[in-house]
């Protein structure tokens, strides 16, 4: 009696662990029996993966790598003619850091790509010479590239369509086609004129500044800001070509940097209300009477030269767009169609490659991409990871357009005589400052630190050499509405996520 009982307990746990055992086991079976199951249900078809619309730079570096991790991407692009084009000329050195992660840092290679280390800035007669710093924290060579942005679209969409699961067709991609929420694919026009569909579980509009198809998803709004007026200045080379030429002129600023070994280009703010015509002559009178006398001596004979050999003048509006998330499932916005920033401190292409490399981090472990909530849920933590990176650069290019724009509000002009002094100190306000601006460094705290810094410069530049009432009062309002409040609106500022350097880790 006193032995039955144990022999019972064991006999029972026995069969109860033989039992899970035997439960287990067959379960995983059937599981892993069905895994290879879902990943061919996808692939039997013949359909992609993922469609990008628009094989610029965002969608050519997107194929690329999703395609690397074994995805099959059917990219449709309206025009596969080396864009001509007056943006994305510069890449920054924390870009250049981005495209090697991607395996991309070849496409900025033989395309007479010019190194920049830094900036010469001029303001009403000084000039400051400042460089990216050499900081250990950045694991890679501290200089941008400038260059002419179609033969680095070209380079893109030669290396995406060298891969084997990637197919670059040319067409316009007319609509999405959406089933009761959620995204299937697209109808598009093919290159011999026909309407056709194409179908995949995720499609990622990737359009650029001018979307249409952004707004089928969703409804965030794009703002014109100013418009940026420029030409190339043909066979000339600029004194130290490897320092982009800032001029704080007015209205606001005008660049000269050399994009090819022969060729400089010339651009300014112009704003709204106030654009001389570009056909009838009026821009090339404006550009020689208005600008002209505003560029330093040592570049005005360059800056001449373009409008004195008829280079064409082009412009285009600056626009500014916040990123939104959408509600349709099967579905991502990227690049410009998805968040625009200003131009002035040349950091779209850089933001646009970090989304993509988050983007395919959050996918990778997804083996197909049919589950539509699954990829719904990826798309939710791509939009929070890439908060910070992204929320320092527009508040950056936000902040350094406004300071850059002449004004005869005093409080305003000592923002800008502030942000000059600021930059050429020397020591880590230089670095600091050059760090941010080369996306080197892209932390929230840090811009909000050296816009701080920026503000208490500007003050100094009103309180010397004694304070006087007036410039106690636009003192104050530096702190306020005028100063680093405005800079920073709107208010972006996340908290700088760890996430965000484990997602872009190597
Ligand atoms: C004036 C200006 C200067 C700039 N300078 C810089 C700079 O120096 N450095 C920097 O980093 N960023 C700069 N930017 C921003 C940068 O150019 C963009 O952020 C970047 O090009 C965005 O890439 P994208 O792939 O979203 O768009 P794009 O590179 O414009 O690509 C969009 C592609 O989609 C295609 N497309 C459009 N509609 C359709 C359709 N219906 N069907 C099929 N294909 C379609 C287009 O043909 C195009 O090839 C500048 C922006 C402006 C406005």
């Amino acid at each position: 009696m006193d032995l039955a009982f144990p022999h019972v307990c064991l006999w029972t746990l026995l069969a109860f662990v033989l039992t899970w055992t035997v439960f287990y086991v067959n379960n995983r079976r059937k599981k892993v029996a069905k895994l290879p199951d879902a990943a061919t249900e996808v692939r039997r078809d013949g359909d992609a993966d993922v469609i990008i619309v628009g094989a610029g730079v965002g969608g050519s570096a997107l194929a690329y790598a999703l395609a690397k991790d074994g995805r099959r991407v059917h990219v449709i692009e309206r025009d596969m003619r080396e864009p001509v084009r007056m943006m994305g000329e510069f890449m920054q050195p924390g870009g250049r850091l981005l495209l090697s992660k991607l395996g991309l840092e070849d496409c900025l290679e033989g395309i007479d790509e010019q190194i920049a280390t830094g900036l010469a800035v001029y303001k009403d007669g000084q000039k400051a010479l400042v460089s990216f710093p050499e900081d250990n924290d950045f694991p890679y060579e501290p200089t941008g590239r400038a260059f002419y942005n179609g033969r680095f679209v070209q380079r893109l969409r030669q290396k995406a369509s060298s891969l084997p699961t990637v197919q670059l067709e040319e067409g316009t991609v007319k609509s999405l086609i959406e089933e009761k929420g959620v995204i299937k694919g697209v109808t598009y026009k093919n290159s011999a004129g026909e309407e056709t569909t194409a179908f995949a579980p995720l499609t990622v509009v990737c359009d650029g500044c001018y979307s249409n198809l952004r707004r089928s998803v969703n409804d965030n709004n794009a703002e014109v800001i100013s418009y940026q007026v420029g030409y190339v200045s043909k066979n000339c080379q600029l004194e130290d070509p490897e320092k982009l030429k800032l001029i704080m002129s007015k209205p606001s600023f005008t660049m000269l940097y050399q994009i090819s070994s022969t060729d400089v280009r010339c651009v300014m703010e112009i704003f709204p209300g106030n654009i001389p015509s570009i056909s009838n002559g009026e821009m090339a009178v404006y550009l020689k009477n208005t600008m002209a006398p505003q560029v330093p001596p040592e570049l005005r004979k360059i800056f001449l030269k373009g409008i004195d050999e008829g280079a064409q003048i082009k412009a285009m509006p600056t626009k500014r767009m916040e990123a939104t998330l959408s509600e349709k499932q099967g579905v991502i916005v990227l690049g410009d169609a998805f968040n625009m920033r200003h131009p002035a401190i040349a950091s779209g292409m850089m933001v646009v490659l970090s989304d993509i490399l988050i983007l395919r981090r959050l996918l990778q472990p997804l083996r197909n991409l049919s589950d539509a909530n699954k990829v719904s849920e990826v798309i939710k933590s791509f939009y929070v990871i890439r908060k910070p990176m992204s929320a320092t650069v527009n508040t950056l290019g936000n902040a350094f357009s406004q300071v850059l724009i002449a004004s005869t509000d005093e409080a305003k002009e000592a923002m800008r005589q502030g942000c000059f002094d600021y930059l050429s100190s020397g020591g880590f306000r230089t670095s600091g400052m050059m760090a941010l601006l080369g996306g080197m460094n892209p932390r929230p705290l840090s811009l909000i630190f050296h816009l701080c810094g920026i503000t208490l410069s500007s003050i100094g530049q009103l309180l010397s050499p004694f304070p006087s009432p007036l410039g106690i009062w636009h003192s104050l309002r530096l702190f306020g509405a005028e100063g680093v409040s405005q800079m920073l609106s709107p208010a972006y500022a996340a908290a700088y996520r760890k996430s965000y350097m484990t997602a872009t880790a190597l």
